[in-house]
């Protein structure tokens, strides 16, 4: 790290302590940007880093809500208002017990730069809160929802910060936001994407995240003039990301092996099939059970508390959750000839593992651009709601694959190294950063 880098991340470390996510993405940005901002003079004078990692406004509020037990339950809620240069805020809410503000800081940071490389006029945003939506009854996720939204609504718009889903948060979830916000403010707007088709939401925004990894992840092989047909994929997580992407591999011929939740992951030699994939999404989406059903019903392995990284293959898809792919597992990853690691996750691969897979030349792409997809589609549906209109499927989906195309080439245009290696992490930095900076520079000090 050279004199500049640590010199910045001193006054980062020292404004935001206590809040290892948010320092540790902020890290892992500087270190490719700062060599690239010392070549360019305008952007070190007016700062424009310092005040990319500090957030212009962030709301934190209380939640209460009543169980069904009729007992108060206290939450907190939040909305990092991070950067707004080149659109209103834009980024999704998670709703989970590890939510904090460093994990929201850190989400936020990363969707300025994801934002930036879809090419569409969007800043970066996040919120969330600490309630756990696990075991929680319906009229309890609607009383929370409704609460959640009774406070931010005051500081999102369609023109302002357009809130999505996120970890625990889909299309239940933005129905019962939306639902509040529309009482209370008495307009419908697209002030949420996410939504529902039936009521201003976007064909293929559910799919899109997963179907955008796998479309990126086809971008990264052609350089290897190779395709998905017959590659063995690791997928964490069961959630919205981890089914689409698994259900777009499958469809290109690859063959799924592994999928998770917090408590284990499922190992399946034959390859997780359609079929075998509408199980978890059934699971999954309706009746809310843990992914071990899958090997009981299919009978296949589960490892218990364990995740699917010492299973060998081709390319590896963490989808779950920040941190869940450290140094050993990537170790594991490379031993057994795992050549290309995608992430659909936000930051689920630890720094030692990303430099372990740098290292030995892995295909390595981070969620900034591998997982871009999700928001790009939102994006869309903004574009839609504004329009008071819809677009069909195979439109939405032809514009999801020329965004995932371009942001893989700006991240071979700002990532390509003498000898040939695509560093995609330096790639999807500083080609995030560009755009935001020059509009920063434009709009002056603010
Ligand atoms: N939904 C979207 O459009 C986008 C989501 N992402 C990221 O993708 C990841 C997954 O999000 P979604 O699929 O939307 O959420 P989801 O709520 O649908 O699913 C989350 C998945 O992660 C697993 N998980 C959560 N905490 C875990 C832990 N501590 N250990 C192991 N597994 C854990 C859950 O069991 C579940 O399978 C997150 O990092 C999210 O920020 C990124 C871009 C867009
Ligand atoms: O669609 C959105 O606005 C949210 C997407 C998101 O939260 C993410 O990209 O991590």
């Amino acid at each position: 790290m050279n004199q500049s880098t640590n010199r910045f991340l001193d006054l980062v470390s020292k404004r935001n302590a206590g809040e290892p996510e948010f320092l540790q993405a902020v890290t892992e940005v500087a270190e490719s940007l700062i060599p690239y901002i010392a070549s360019q003079p305008r952007y070190k004078n007016s700062k424009i880093l310092e005040r990319i990692a500090e957030p212009e406004r962030v709301v934190i509020f209380r939640v209460a809500w009543l169980d069904d037990k009729g007992e108060v339950q206290v939450n907190r809620g939040f909305r990092v208002q991070m950067n707004s240069a080149i659109g209103p805020y834009k980024g999704g809410l998670r709703f989970h017990p590890t939510v904090t503000l460093s994990v929201l800081k850190f989400l936020a940071f990363e969707q300025v730069f994801k934002n930036s490389l879809t090419g569409l006029p969007m800043g970066g945003g996040k919120g969330g809160s600490d309630f756990d939506p696990k075991g929680k009854s319906e009229n309890e996720i609607m009383k929370f929802c409704q609460s959640f939204m009774t406070e931010l609504y005051r500081h999102v718009g369609d023109d302002v910060d357009i809130p999505a889903g996120d970890i625990g948060v889909g299309k239940r979830e933005i129905g019962y936001l939306f639902g509040q916000y529309k009482r209370i403010t008495g307009t419908f707007n697209g002030v949420l994407t996410g939504k529902a088709f039936e009521w201003g939401g976007s064909l293929i925004r559910p799919e899109a995240t997963g179907y955008g990894l796998v479309y990126f992840v086809e971008e990264m092989l052609k350089d290897r003039e190779e395709t998905l047909v017959g590659k063995k994929v690791l997928i964490s997580g069961s959630g919205n990301v981890a089914q689409f992407a698994a259900e777009k591999c499958i469809n290109h011929g690859a063959k799924v092996l592994t999928m998770s939740d917090s408590e284990g992951f499922i190992y399946d030699p034959l390859g997780i099939d359609l079929e075998k994939l509408e199980f978890i999404k059934e699971l999954k989406n309706e009746r809310r059970g843990r992914i071990k059903a899958y090997a009981d019903h299919f009978g296949c392995e589960y490892h218990a508390g364990e995740k699917p990284w010492k299973i060998k293959c081709d390319i590896a898809l963490p989808n779950a959750t920040q941190n869940e792919l450290a140094l050993a597992d990537a170790e594991m990853l490379i031993n057994n000839g795992c050549y290309c690691v995608a992430e659909g996750a936000n930051m689920p691969c630890t720094p030692e593992a990303v430099a372990a897979f740098n290292n030995a030349r892995v295909l390595y792409a981070p969620g900034k651009a591998a997982n871009a997809g999700g928001v790009a589609v939102s994006g869309l549906e903004m574009s839609q709601n504004s329009l008071r209109y819809s677009w069909g499927r195979e439109k939405v989906d032809h514009k999801l694959k020329a965004i995932m195309t371009d942001i893989h080439h700006i991240c071979v245009k700002y990532g390509k190294d003498e000898q040939g290696h695509i560093n995609y992490e330096k790639g999807a930095n500083v080609g995030g950063f560009v755009k935001v900076a020059e509009a920063m520079l434009s709009q002056g000090v603010v």
